[in-house]
């Protein structure tokens, strides 16, 4: 389904990707690790054609996504939608236009500057937000949701492109634990009952080893594991991270201690 052969991006001297290569032969849930500057948000940029890589070919169905120009890049770039971080949502426009922004590339400046959409798109926009369970936020500014509810926007805006690969770059580095909980099962979902495949850079090992079918883990631009969840052992961890014997795998985890008797006082104030 997918192959990326040989990938290097370099900027001045330094290979930001270094060479990387690795198949994967049906839609899975594949999470890229590795500390800040290993290459991650670098390899996704380049598989979605925002960065042009310096050598190397990423093969999809036969054709090498690398070469493509004008609108054949943009056609494999509205089949291959971006999540990131910082949602990218427009703030001051309601929740079911950002959501119809991402059929952008298949409509007309105009229409869009009018904000003129097809019976038929609003619709599916629309039914798109009711799956992701925020039906009820369409017309709000999205400015005004929080974070974890921008984030599936942004979700359903990379679903109304229908694509047959997700990338999302940190999707919950943004995130409160809850709300990532809810924006990870949201990619899981469409990652098993639609059948796309889901491409994440996780900054925390707990969160890849829960939602992952297979990990990639960078230093320095390489590859240094490619495996199972099963297999990513606390000194495998170690070296992805670089850290020495002291590495610490709480410190890469979003999972916060519960605090029962906390909640029970808080929950207490509220009711009286
Ligand atoms: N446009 C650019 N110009 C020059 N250097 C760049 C550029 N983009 C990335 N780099 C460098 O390439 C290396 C890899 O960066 P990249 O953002 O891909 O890493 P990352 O693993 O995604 O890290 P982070 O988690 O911090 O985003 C870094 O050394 C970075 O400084």
């Amino acid at each position: 389904m997918l192959e990326v052969r040989n990938v290097t991006r370099i900027f001045g001297t330094r290979a930001a990707v270094d060479n990387i290569s690795f198949t994967i032969d049906r839609p899975a849930f594949v999470g890229i690790i590795g500390r800040s500057g290993a290459g991650k948000s670098t390899f996704l940029r380049m598989m979605n054609r925002l960065t042009d890589a310096s050598s190397g070919q990423i093969m999809v169905e036969g054709q090498d996504i690398l070469s493509l120009r004008g609108p054949a890049r943009r056609a494999w770039q509205s089949h291959c939608a971006m999540i990131f971080q910082q949602f990218n949502l427009v703030p001051r426009m309601d929740v079911a236009s950002n959501v119809l922004h991402g059929l952008l590339n298949r409509r007309s400046t105009l229409a869009t500057m009018f904000n003129l959409w097809p019976r038929n798109d609003i619709l599916r926009a629309l039914q798109i937000l009711d799956r992701l369970g925020i039906a009820e936020q369409a017309p709000k500014r999205a400015e005004a949701l929080s974070g974890g509810q921008q984030q599936r926007v942004a979700i359903a805006r990379a679903l109304m492109q229908d694509p047959k690969i997700i990338l999302a770059d940190e999707p919950i580095a943004s995130l409160d634990p809850m709300n990532a909980q809810v924006v990870m099962d949201t990619l899981k979902r469409i990652n098993i009952e639609d059948g796309r495949m889901v491409i994440a850079n996780l900054h925390t090992l707990d969160t890849a080893r829960r939602y992952c079918d297979r990990v990639i883990g960078m230093r320095d631009g390489r590859i240094v594991f490619d495996g199972t969840p099963a297999q990513l052992s606390t000194g495998v961890a170690r070296d992805i991270y670089g850290a020495d014997a002291s590495f610490n795998e709480a410190a890469t985890s979003t999972a916060i201690p519960a605090d029962t008797a906390a909640d029970h006082a808080y929950a207490e104030r509220l009711l009286t």
